[in-house]
């Protein structure tokens, strides 16, 4: 059998001092109902800043900074398999969250994460969060 296309997926982690920005998939989508953060596929010949940013705005009408990668991870799930690019981000100046694509989003402190439902190829990052609560930096 031929191994599954790895999908490129920009996802962000978008920091306000001890508290970070979750969404929460669709109930229609793989990985229903799942809290997440932010982000999807580059579009077209999109480079990984533009399709964060871009993201951002469809998904939780926000402008953001794009900062530092701070973790990677490849995950096959049962349906497809993962290239995760997680980046730190900022809004540079404080907006409201305004939902589309999302079933719900939600600042958390750092500590709460571990009692949100996320999907299995974040655990390892999950495990970074919380042995280095990360700052923004370019
Ligand atoms: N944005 C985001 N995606 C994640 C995270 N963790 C994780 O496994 N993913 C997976 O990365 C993929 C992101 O794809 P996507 O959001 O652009 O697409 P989708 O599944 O909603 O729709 P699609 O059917 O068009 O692929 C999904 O398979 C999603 O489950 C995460 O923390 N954030």
């Amino acid at each position: 059998m031929s191994e599954p296309k790895t999908l490129r997926v920009m996802v962000g982690l978008c920091l306000d001092d001890d508290r970070i920005l979750i969404t929460r998939r669709p109930d229609d989508t793989h990985l229903a109902l799942k809290w997440e953060f932010p982000g999807g596929k580059p579009e077209g010949d999109e480079d990984n800043h533009a399709a964060l940013q871009r993201e951002f705005l469809e998904e939780v009408g926000l402008t953001i900074e794009v900062g530092r990668l701070f973790h990677e991870k490849v995950f096959t799930y049962p349906e497809r398999r993962v290239h995760l690019f997680f980046y730190l981000v900022r809004t540079p100046i404080p907006q409201a969250l305004s939902l589309r694509q999302v079933a719900d989003a939600k600042w958390v402190p750092f500590s709460a994460l571990v009692d949100e439902d996320f999907p299995p190829a974040n655990a390892e990052l999950l495990d970074c969060l919380r042995r280095d609560q990360p700052r923004f930096s370019a």
